[in-house]
């Protein structure tokens, strides 16, 4: 380690970053563990926002508009053009399968990857099973959406874009009783009290949900040495797991997935996984536990034997 050279503030190390107060709040995250582990200045590292495709398009939902990175791309110009030196990721909305001029450098410590149930004023639930007959859920997750039409057959769930603020603020004007929003997500933005965390064991996790992913080009052999610093392995291998049975599916954040790998007391590997429908009426549940990344796919490949051939049709692994 001592050998690499390390960013100043003459020739700082530029994070880029898409602008919204999420990703600046992760961007500053990423920032922070690399001024600590490596005891630079805070100056040696200049953070480069930019405006994502997916940030100008809010009228429709995501899966509609189709094509592909649309969170990535512009960080992913700037990157290969050298206008920056590192892209802060959510990581779940990063695509599993990436272009290999940039390489996942590191990760850092997985925050809680669940979600939480936000509900309206003149609502009181804690939990999806608590709502009224019949409430309005927004929500612009295909996985969140199959996941209440499951619990609660009942519910309408209706497409409610925006970034957090937005979404909150669109719940607080009624436009729906209630949402689903990643607890990872409002403690970065220090809303520690809004909503109810739901238990994994209820409404599994996407891939990915909570972590943090830094990238920078693959043949940046310096970087890739500063970024090895940060890694969180524990975070990595789990996030891997999820990623690796995503991948085999063929599936992106816009599917109707639900994968979360925790640790086991025993330190083992677990993988939860769900799939579903487009219409969410049909699903394969299973699990495995996850000694290398085959297992994760190895799990793809039996829920895809066992699903319904509703749920099948959507994956072209
Ligand atoms: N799709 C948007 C998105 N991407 C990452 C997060 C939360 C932060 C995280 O999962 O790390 C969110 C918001 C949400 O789902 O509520």
């Amino acid at each position: 380690m001592a050998s690499i050279p390390l960013p100043t503030p003459d020739r700082p190390l530029r994070l880029g970053t898409r602008a919204s107060p999420l990703a600046m709040a992760q961007a500053n995250m990423a920032a922070a563990a690399l001024i600590a582990a490596y005891g630079i200045a805070p100056e040696a590292i200049e953070i480069v926002p930019m405006t994502a495709t997916g940030d100008k398009i809010q009228d429709r939902a995501l899966a509609e508009v189709g094509g592909k990175a649309l969170w990535t791309r512009e960080l992913d110009a700037a990157l290969d053009g050298g206008r920056i030196d590192i892209a802060v990721h959510s990581l779940k909305d990063v695509e599993t399968l990436r272009d290999p001029r940039f390489a996942l450098g590191a990760m850092l410590e997985r925050a809680d990857p669940r979600d939480r149930l936000v509900v309206r004023d003149g609502i009181a639930a804690a939990a999806i099973a608590d709502l009224p007959h019949g409430a309005r859920l927004g929500t612009s997750s295909p996985r969140r959406a199959a996941q209440v039409r499951r619990l609660r057959p009942d519910l309408e769930t209706t497409l409610l874009r925006g970034n957090v603020a937005t979404r909150l603020g669109k719940l607080a004007a009624g436009e729906v009783d209630a949402t689903l929003l990643a607890a990872a997500g409002l403690e970065r933005l220090g809303m520690h009290a809004v909503g109810t965390v739901q238990p994994a064991e209820i409404l599994l996790p996407a891939a990915s949900q909570g972590a943090i992913g830094i990238e920078c080009r693959a043949d940046d052999a310096v970087t890739r040495g500063l970024l090895r610093g940060v890694d969180h392995e524990p975070t990595h291998r789990a996030v891997a797991a999820e990623r690796a049975f995503l991948a085999a599916l063929g599936g992106d954040c816009r599917s109707p997935v639900a994968a979360y790998a925790r640790w086991l007391a025993d330190g083992t590997l677990r993988l939860d996984a769900e799939i579903y429908s487009e219409d969410g009426a049909d699903h394969a549940i299973g699990e495995t536990l996850v000694p290398d990344p085959a297992a994760a796919e190895a799990l793809a490949r039996r829920l895809l034997v066992e699903a319904p051939e509703s749920v099948r049709r959507l994956f072209a692994a």
